[in-house]
């Protein structure tokens, strides 16, 4: 973090420009040129300064580039960045090394804007993630989230139970406290419970209340969670997992306004909103008889589907950043971002536990990442990584296969192109497209 008297610094292995100067410097960034052979660690960082490197291989010789490698290793918590010249030969070793340890890179002409916007997100100056102001606890631009926050905002004001469906970890929760923060019940208490998790025999009076001595160890009247949400909203997680007669007393509830506690013969008059979220096919639940359908009609008057993650892999790397820059107000952590090769990873992955295991993932590679920029490693993620490997191998083993085949046919016909098409059982139109795809010139076949 930063703070008020601390200075933004880019140390610069290398030569800059003086207009690069002048620009980093209106930009608010104070340029420290360094010499890779001599300074290596002294570099002068003050605790709280924002600094970042730049390993500058535009004019670097084989022993300057060798000195920056190894500067990088030396230096992991530093955030690089790499500029190169047009003629930089990327796939040597050491220059490898260089742009591994780098956060991002530049080809020279140096795009002097788009590095300033770099520099101004590793000090974490970039707009927070769209986050809508009015519907709160929610992030994602994504068209399917678009959808979702449109249906909110209609949903919101309507006094009638809405039915959260979604797989786990979608955020079905954080959509209930939002139906209730947007509505005209916002000041009033919101009760979160999830069914599944109360015991069997409790239910109701967890639910509804008791009365004092209604059953062994009822020594005093209690107020259930409905009651002590008067006025309010209560969110029913888990709703499938309601025993029969919870079931009965929740369906009065929603269609009389009134409950019983438990032990009393007394209706109590209520007002609650009542929002129910399932991950199972409530569906299938009803016609297994598990299910009142009454009650299902009843609770399924307004519908949101909270979409998978993977539907939705726009919204990925932004959750992600959000995680992460949420992470580093609350602890010490070196990682500022995330790799190529770990946004790419983010961004494939098929997310099972959704949202929650989005943050749950993030949170661990913040605490276990050693330098500035998240791995693939940090997240747990190389078998995407390998997967994802294996297939472009399988493609091009493919690929080649389909090219031999075809040549080796051709040859076989002496280029008769119908013979070709008939022994490969294929039109001669394909024929020409395979030519086509894999650059096969017939003339210079003969
Ligand atoms: N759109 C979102 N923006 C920010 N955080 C989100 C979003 N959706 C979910 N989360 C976060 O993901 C986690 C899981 O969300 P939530 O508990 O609402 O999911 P759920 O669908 O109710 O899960 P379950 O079915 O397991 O009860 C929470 O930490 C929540 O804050």
């Amino acid at each position: 973090m930063t703070s008020d008297t601390s200075i933004r610094c880019v140390v610069w292995f290398g030569q800059p420009t003086s207009a690069e100067r002048a620009q980093l410097a209106q930009a608010g960034w104070h340029t420290r040129v360094a010499d890779a052979g001599t300074q290596g660690s002294g570099v002068g960082i003050r605790r709280g300064d924002m600094v970042v490197a730049m390993a500058d291989l535009r004019s670097a010789g084989n022993d300057a580039l060798l000195e920056m490698a190894r500067l990088m290793a030396e230096q992991p918590r530093l955030p690089w960045l790499a500029l190169l010249s047009a003629d930089t030969a990327v796939q040597t070793p050491d220059v490898e090394r260089v742009l591994r340890a780098s956060i991002d890179f530049f080809t020279a002409p140096i795009d002097m804007q788009r590095l300033i916007e770099t520099l101004a997100t590793l000090a974490g100056d970039t707009p927070p993630p769209v986050a809508y102001t009015d519907v709160p606890g929610i992030t994602g631009a994504s068209p399917a989230m678009m959808a979702v926050v449109a249906a909110l905002r209609k949903y919101a004001p309507v006094d009638l139970p809405v039915l959260i469906t979604g797989e786990t970890g979608t955020g079905k929760e954080v959509a209930a406290r939002a139906l209730h923060k947007l509505s005209p019940r916002r000041d009033h208490p919101f009760a979160a419970i999830n069914c599944g998790a109360l015991p069997a025999n409790l239910v109701q009076s967890e639910l509804f209340g008791h009365e004092r001595g209604s059953f062994t160890g009822a020594n005093a009247r209690r107020i259930g969670h409905f009651e002590a949400a008067a006025g309010g909203t209560v969110f029913l997680d888990e709703v499938g997992d309601l025993p029969p007669d919870a079931q009965i007393s929740l369906l009065r509830l929603l269609q009389e306004g009134t409950l019983e506690r438990v032990g009393s013969t007394q209706s109590i008059k209520l007002d609650v909103r009542v929002l129910a979220a399932t991950h199972v096919d409530l569906e299938k639940a009803v016609a297994q008889g598990r299910f009142r359908e009454d009650l299902y009609y009843r609770l399924n008057v307004l519908r949101l589907r909270m979409p998978a993650l993977r539907e939705r892999a726009e919204d990925v790397l932004q959750l992600a950043q959000l995680f992460l820059d949420a992470f580093r107000k609350q602890h010490d952590c070196h990682a500022r971002t995330f790799s190529a090769l770990a946004r790419k990873a983010l961004i494939d992955f098929s997310w099972p536990g959704n949202v929650r295991e989005l943050l749950n993932r993030v949170q661990r590679a913040a605490v276990v990442a050693e330098g500035a920029q998240i791995s693939v490693a940090d997240l747990d993620l190389q078998e995407v990584v390998n997967l994802r490997q294996a297939h472009s191998s399988l493609g091009l083993t493919r690929t080649s296969a389909e090219r031999d085949a075809v040549v080796a046919c051709l040859r076989e016909t002496r280029f008769n192109i119908s013979e070709c098409a008939r022994r490969l059982k294929v039109s001669r139109v394909t024929i020409y497209r395979l030519c086509k795809k894999h650059q096969l010139v017939l003339e210079d076949m003969h």
